[in-house]
């Protein structure tokens, strides 16, 4: 039997109706790429299986871009992972209403933690919670505020049924510089559920250091401003993972 590849999810993270990439995820550090649209098909077209897409003005309250969202979502053949403001029900039943395949709650996981785990509950496989972190404290609302502790939220989350994690190295992301993969190992050890990795991706080099943390755990990987940057194409990657 072969072993799993890691699977790739390109970002697209839309602000003010721009596909954008951001350094630390800090609003304002944002660098425009166009159309959000013509960026998802042309992920598409390059054979990605899935898009991660995220709406930074929900995340950071400054606004939406949910009719775009959908949108973008409604227009993909391929799988949909929706991330940013999710939050409360109106919120999950929009997103989830797109069609996507799932969605990530990060701020809601460690404000409004039953409503989370009642999300959890009846949404199962359909929802993961995005663990963004710097050192072990995690952060919520665009990044912005503290929300406890990495390994606590961890086991409780677990406890509740959580399907997957979306984990963020909020020091590596948009920087190039590099997966956090300790953190990810770590992450790994600490519980038996998937996890995805975001933040960081900068070389071929670290889509095959992490395609070796499969065995440990690590699912999938999101990869934005390496693909923006043009360090590789995305065909490179889905053959560096194959391989
Ligand atoms: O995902 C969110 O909800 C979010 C909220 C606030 C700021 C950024 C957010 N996400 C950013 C991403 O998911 C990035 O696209 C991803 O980590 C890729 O990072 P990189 O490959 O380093 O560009």
């Amino acid at each position: 039997m072969t072993a799993p590849t890691l699977e790739l999810l390109p970002a697209v993270d839309v602000r003010d109706g721009q596909a954008v990439r951001l350094v630390h995820g800090v609003s304002g550090s944002e660098t425009s790429y166009g159309s959000p649209l013509e960026a998802a098909l042309a992920w598409q077209a390059s054979g990605a299986e899935w898009l991660h897409l995220v709406d930074l003005d929900a995340a950071f309250g400054t606004g939406d871009n949910r009719s775009l969202v959908a949108e973008i979502t409604r227009a993909m053949d391929i799988k949909v992972e929706l991330s940013g403001g999710i939050r409360d029900d109106a919120t999950l039943a929009a997103a989830l209403a797109t069609g996507c395949t799932r969605v990530n709650l990060g701020t809601a996981a460690l404000e409004t933690p039953e409503w989370a785990a009642k999300a959890i509950a009846e949404h199962g496989d359909r929802i993961a919670i995005g663990l963004d972190v710097r050192g072990t404290t995690l952060k919520g609302r665009g990044w912005t505020s503290e929300g406890g502790d990495l390994y606590e939220t961890l086991a409780r989350l677990d406890s509740e049924g959580c399907a997957r994690y979306v984990v963020t190295d909020i020091g590596k992301d948009g920087t190039l510089t590099g997966p956090n993969l300790e953190l990810l190992r770590n992450v790994c050890a600490a519980t038996d559920r998937p996890v995805v990795a975001s933040g960081g991706v900068s070389s071929l080099d670290d889509l095959r250091a992490l395609s070796e943390l499969v065995p440990l755990g690590v699912e999938g990987a999101i990869v934005g401003k390496a693909l923006y940057a043009k360090a590789f194409t995305l065909e490179e990657a889905l053959e560096a993972v194959r391989a």
